[in-house]
């Protein structure tokens, strides 16, 4: 890995099963299992990905619908192992995928901010250090007693993201989070998401809005089919993709 790169992908592939045929009760599968009657389909999310960003930089990743982004951005956060190839990422993650996916829905606001917390490695003390800050940025002040199952999908939204960026992480990963919530709301988190660019945060961001991509990036990673189709400067990349 060179000394200025933070994230370096080298020829990854991942591959998932699919069962090719439908089962309906765990009993079915248990025993299909065990004759041996259950079979898989391989689907390759991701063929060969190699590319390397340096420490500041913002990459924004692109493709159609089924392309390998979220696959992608899961493999750099650890969440999943890739088949072939390998990840070298230098510095901490903050990872903004799959946004309350942590929370306990029958846990209070207030309850869940230091569950939270505590799965993204924080403790105690520093999410209370951190609780006003959550609590403003969310704008959920008259809500944090109530139990998060109590709450609308954009409010879930608030409150994980508000979480989520707390503090300055060495990486920034955000999955499609910015099309959730208001528009007030997105460009609140837009704004945040410059102040981390600005003092030194690199970003990975998947969005389906090219003008969020070239508003926030420098580079752009185009997947098509699991492939890289293009890779480099984002202006110049945005514009082939929007005329494409
Ligand atoms: N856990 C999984 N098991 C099986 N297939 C999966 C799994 N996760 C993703 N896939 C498949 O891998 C492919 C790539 O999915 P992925 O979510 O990475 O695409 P994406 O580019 O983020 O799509 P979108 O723009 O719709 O969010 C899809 O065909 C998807 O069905």
């Amino acid at each position: 890995m060179n000394q200025q790169d933070i994230i370096r992908v080298d020829h990854v592939s991942m591959r998932f099963s699919l069962a090719s045929e439908k089962v309906d009760s765990f009993k079915e599968y248990f025993i299909k299992t065990l004759k041996k009657q259950l079979f898989y389909d391989e689907f390759w999310a991701l063929s060969d990905v190699s590319f390397s960003i340096q420490r500041g930089d913002a990459l924004g990743l692109i493709g159609l619908n089924g392309s390998g982004k979220s696959t992608m951005l899961k493999v750099i956060a650890g969440v999943l192992k890739p088949t072939k190839g390998s990840v070298e990422v230098r510095g901490n993650v903050a990872p903004l995928i799959e946004l309350g996916a942590g929370f306990d829905m029958d846990l209070t606001a207030s309850e869940n901010i230091f569950l939270n917390g505590a799965l993204l490695g924080r403790s105690h003390e520093e999410m209370e250090e951190h609780y006003q800050d959550i609590v403003d940025f969310s704008e959920l002040q008259n809500f944090m007693n109530v139990p998060v199952k109590n709450f609308s999908s954009g409010m879930v939204s608030r409150l994980a993201f508000a979480i989520a960026t707390i503090g300055t992480p060495d990486i920034l990963i955000v999955d499609e989070v910015l099309s959730v919530g208001d528009f007030h709301f997105q460009e609140k988190c837009q704004a945040r998401i410059q102040q981390m660019l600005d003092a030194g945060t690199t970003l990975l961001f998947v969005s389906h809005s090219i003008e969020q991509v070239k508003m926030l990036c420098n580079k752009i990673v185009w997947l098509e089919k699991g492939c890289v189709k293009m890779f480099g400067e984002a202006e110049k990349i945005a514009e082939i993709y929007s005329a494409s």
